[in-house]
């Protein structure tokens, strides 16, 4: 049966939530005063927009095909991803069969090591490799799921991220992540309240609701192990990306180092199945994050996933909407995933890349049935409402 070519890689770009979730109005929970890398200048600590975690704004990718049929993905990324896709990357999709995801990536990934690796580079690769994944489902009329070895459970369920834990229970998640709102530079008393907010969460959802901390790559060896054995009281179920992404030296550490019984994780800002390599073989964490829209897309998520099952670990994406959705319904290790509370106050389950995806599905008691993805690709339209901008347009 002969398949469509692709004919056009075309790349936009988006601002206001969505795949650049951080991108948002004021009053959001999630640019709050939390706790990052930047936390060690007085400047940027009330608010992460100070210091620029929204700059880059949204990319979207399109691939279509010879017969007119598209296929679309988001991820963060904005115009220099968009110049990217269209100025290096494009040459290896464009007149090529879709259905040579290997061959594409690879071209992809080793033709820009030399500047790429990780970050921006292998955002807009990802954002490819999901467009041409969700193209592939719409040439087949199958979800995404059943193309990369079918479900293996009929529903999936969340653990919700927010400031609002104590309400994600009454909404029927299985958990709360809570972001730490205190770095090191602001010493022990920032360290004491980080505790005592624990406490008193942990006071509001009760002895058995998971709890965990999100550190955003914010602390040092010395305060992150300290913080986990003083909250251990509280029943801390882990704590994430406590240190930098670099520091696999100092994960190893501290995974040595927390109380018994608390979980390290991390990787959503780790790409590749090298990045994650390190992270399993130094035995880093007992949990891997990979967000599937930066670390390198579906086609490398499931490498690492098949490496992270060997070493026994799970794999819980970041937050990256239907985009992670299919992934975690096909691998038993993968039995959970994140939620990521995008109103303002964290009191409601809005779609989590709203407004960018149509039909995007939300989960409800904190849990999606797999039927809900039962349409072709990725199962979600493009809302072409939304001012988007081709920058680099050919
Ligand atoms: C809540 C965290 O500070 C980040 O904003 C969040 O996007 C990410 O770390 C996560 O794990 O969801
Ligand atoms: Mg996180």
């Amino acid at each position: 049966m002969a398949h469509p070519k692709v004919r056009e890689v075309r790349a936009f770009v988006l601002r206001g939530g969505g795949a650049d979730y951080h991108d948002q109005g004021g009053g959001h929970w999630i640019d709050d005063r939390i706790a990052t890398p930047m936390s060690r200048y007085p400047d940027y600590r009330d608010s992460r927009q100070s210091f620029g975690i929204n700059v880059l704004g949204t990319l979207v990718v399109e691939v279509e095909a010879e017969d007119g049929t598209i296929g679309f993905a988001v991820t963060t990324g904005g115009e220099p991803a968009a110049f990217i896709v269209e100025r290096h990357l494009a040459r290896f999709v464009e007149g090529r069969d879709p259905r040579e995801v290997e061959k594409i990536w690879d071209q992809m990934y080793f033709s820009t090591q030399y500047y790429g690796r990780k970050g921006l580079v292998v955002n807009a690769i990802s954002g490819v490799d999901l467009a041409i994944w969700d193209l592939l489902g719409r040439l087949r009329e199958e979800p995404v799921h059943a193309m990369i070895g079918g479900a293996v459970r009929n529903e999936l369920q969340f653990y919700a991220t927010g400031a609002r834990p104590d309400l994600a229970k009454e909404m029927g998640f299985i958990g709360g992540k809570m972001p730490l709102r205190h770095a090191p530079a602001e010493g022990n008393e920032g360290l004491r309240e980080a505790v005592d907010a624990i406490g008193e969460m942990r006071a509001r959802v009760g002895p058995d609701f998971w709890l965990m901390l999100d550190c955003w790559m914010a602390l040092d060896l010395d305060y992150a192990t300290r913080l986990a054995h003083a909250a251990h009281e509280h029943g801390l179920k882990w704590i994430e990306e406590a240190l930098s992404p670099d520091d696999y030296w100092g994960y190893a550490q501290l995974k040595r180092d927390v109380p018994k019984g608390m979980l390290v994780t991390t990787g959503e800002h780790e790409a590749t199945r090298w990045g994650f390599r390190m992270l399993l073989e130094m035995e880093c964490c007992d949990i891997i994050q990979p967000d599937v829209g930066w670390c390198g897309g579906l086609t490398e998520l499931l490498k690492i996933s098949a490496l992270a099952d060997a070493h026994g670990k799970l794999v819980i994406p970041h937050g990256s909407s239907v985009y992670s959705y299919h992934f975690v319904a096909t691998r038993h290790n993968s039995p959970f995933a994140e939620y990521l509370m995008m109103a303002p106050k964290a009191d409601e389950v809005v779609p989590m890349f709203s407004p960018q995806l149509i039909g995007e599905p939300v989960p409800k008691d904190g849990r999606l049935k797999i039927a809900e993805l039962d349409k072709p690709g990725f199962g979600v339209e493009l809302n072409r409402d939304l001012a988007m901008a081709r920058p680099y347009a050919r």
